[in-house]
């Protein structure tokens, strides 16, 4: 039997970053990996479709000329563009040579399959069997999770891999789930003409967020054209003609050529074999302590340890992997202040607690806010500049713990939001500093004076 110091399952952004590190530093690692080494990230996630964004972006400034700079003359959207940048920039064609190359130019063992950890110090590789001495990293991700809904088996439907892989788009789509990716990519489309409907079961857009960021970010969507349902569920899904027709609660029946469902994802703890050292069959989520840790010799890193479900959690991980395995120092995991934004635009970002959440957990809460366009910047910006800054404070201990920062940049915004509530900086200390003019992070100022 092979053995090798490491192996790690799955190789996106969190098993890349573990395998090619370790192996750098002289252990020796498997790396193994069922499908593209890179993940969903580079492939079918975060790049191509911020690239898409861009493209989006683009097309949506063109048409704010107008309104400050002139005339701009025959703008046609061309998704051809978008698609071939996909296919030549971003994913290569959906071809991860260069990242092999790259991982085992580090010293590392690359293989190609379904891998599951087989117990303690044995992984399993379609059916072949490695010794293991250090440790095995499971870092497997998500697939997309696919509701129960009454005829949705029996229709094609676009997950994120087909809508990224598209080559042409539909006249009209319909787009089951206002998360993340349902309203980025609808927005993505709608810019590109497609007639786009988004179907939202909770009360807003975006609900692990503020409700008033998913408020305001379905009156942009609803501007642009697109039709948004929110607090309704499809009930069921058929074939209409050569496109889908969704049946929304006892609503209206949606009509387009296209399906795509955003739904949330899924992990699968039992297919990585984790139930073989003591995983709880059942559990939905590989449970980590705050060194990523599952079981003796056993860490996960990722989507798959359901600490939030973006790139930067699993590096972050990863991060804290490495130096476990190689026994050096360091600080424990500590989820306080993750950021996420939703590159939309506006940009949704936020960090740390909602006001509702922060509500849940401390006694005394401040909330104070300020919207963009009320701010000089936010004014002299003028067509686009829709957004808020939030902020949620533990009033007994004077600290932010946590912020909604929506608007043009607002991703950007977000790093001195993120600061704060990582750092505990004291609420004085932020109204004492000088925030410079006229700039969108100025909204922070605003929403510090409104804190009650
Ligand atoms: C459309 C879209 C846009 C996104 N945009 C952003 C963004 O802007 N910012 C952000 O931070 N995050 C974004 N994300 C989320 C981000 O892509 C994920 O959080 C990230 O890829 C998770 O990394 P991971 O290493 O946990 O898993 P994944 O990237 O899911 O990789 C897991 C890998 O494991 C492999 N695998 C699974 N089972 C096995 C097995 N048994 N054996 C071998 N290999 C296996 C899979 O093939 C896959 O390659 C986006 C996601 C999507 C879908
Ligand atoms: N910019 C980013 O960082 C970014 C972008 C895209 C995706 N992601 C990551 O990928 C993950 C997956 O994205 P996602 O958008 O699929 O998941 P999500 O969990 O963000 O959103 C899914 C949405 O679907 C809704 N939903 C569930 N079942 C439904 C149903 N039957 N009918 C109507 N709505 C329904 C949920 O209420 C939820 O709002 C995100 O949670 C995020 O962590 C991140």
């Amino acid at each position: 039997m092979e053995s090798y110091d490491v192996a790690v399952i799955g190789m996106g952004p969190g098993g890349e970053q573990v395998a090619g590190t370790l192996a750098e530093r002289g252990l020796r690692v498997l790396g193994i990996e069922s499908n593209l080494l890179g993940g969903e990230c580079p492939y079918w996630g975060c790049i191509p479709s911020k690239m898409m964004i861009r493209a989006a972006d683009a097309l949506a400034e063109a048409r704010r000329v107008p309104q400050l700079a002139g005339s701009v003359e025959g703008i046609r959207p061309d998704w051809d563009l978008v698609a071939r940048r996909i296919r030549d920039e971003a994913t290569d064609n959906w071809d991860d040579r260069a990242a092999v190359e790259r991982f085992t130019g580090k010293g590392g063992t690359f293989v190609r399959g379904k891998g599951k950890v087989a117990g303690t110090g044995r992984v399993e590789v379609d059916g072949v069997s490695y010794a293991i001495a250090k440790g095995i990293v499971v870092a497997t991700g998500t697939r997309p999770s696919i509701p129960p809904i009454d005829g949705l088996a029996q229709v094609p439907f676009w997950t994120n891999h087909e809508a990224i892989e598209a080559r042409k788009l539909p006249a009209s789509l319909i787009v089951l789930g206002g998360g993340a990716i349902g309203c980025e990519l609808a927005q993505v489309f709608a810019r590109f003409g497609v007639r786009v409907s988004v179907v939202e079961s909770a009360d807003h857009l975006l609900p692990p967020e503020e409700p008033e960021a998913g408020q305001l970010l379905r009156s942009v969507l609803e501007a642009e054209g697109v039709q948004v349902h929110v607090g309704v569920s499809a009930r069921r899904v058929d074939r209409d003609g050569g496109g889908i027709a969704v049946t929304v609660g006892t609503g209206p029946v949606l009509r387009a050529e296209r399906l795509l469902v955003a739904t949330g994802r899924q992990a699968d703890p039992v297919a990585a074999g984790l139930d073989t050292v003591g995983v709880d069959p059942s559990a939905r989520t590989a449970p980590v302590d705050e060194r990523c840790r599952v079981a003796d010799g056993v860490w996960a890193v990722g989507d798959l340890t359901g600490q939030g479900a973006f790139t930067h959690v699993a590096m972050y991980q990863a991060d804290i992997v490495i130096r476990d395995i190689l026994g050096e120092d360091g600080p424990a995991a500590d989820y306080r202040a993750l950021p996420r934004v939703t590159f939309t635009d506006p940009e949704v970002g936020s960090v740390g607690l909602s006001e509702q959440r922060a509500r849940e957990r401390f006694a005394s809460v401040a909330v104070g806010s300020a919207t963009v366009p009320s701010t000089a910047r936010g004014w002299i910006h003028k067509v686009g500049n829709e957004g808020l800054v939030k902020l949620v404070a533990d009033a007994d201990r004077g600290v932010l713990v946590g912020a909604t920062s929506m608007g043009p940049a607002g991703g950007e915004v977000l790093g001195a939001l993120t600061l704060a509530v990582h750092a505990q900086v004291p609420l004085d200390t932020l109204r004492s500093m000088i925030y410079a003019y006229p700039t969108f992070h100025r909204g922070i100022e605003d929403a510090l004076r409104d804190l009650s």
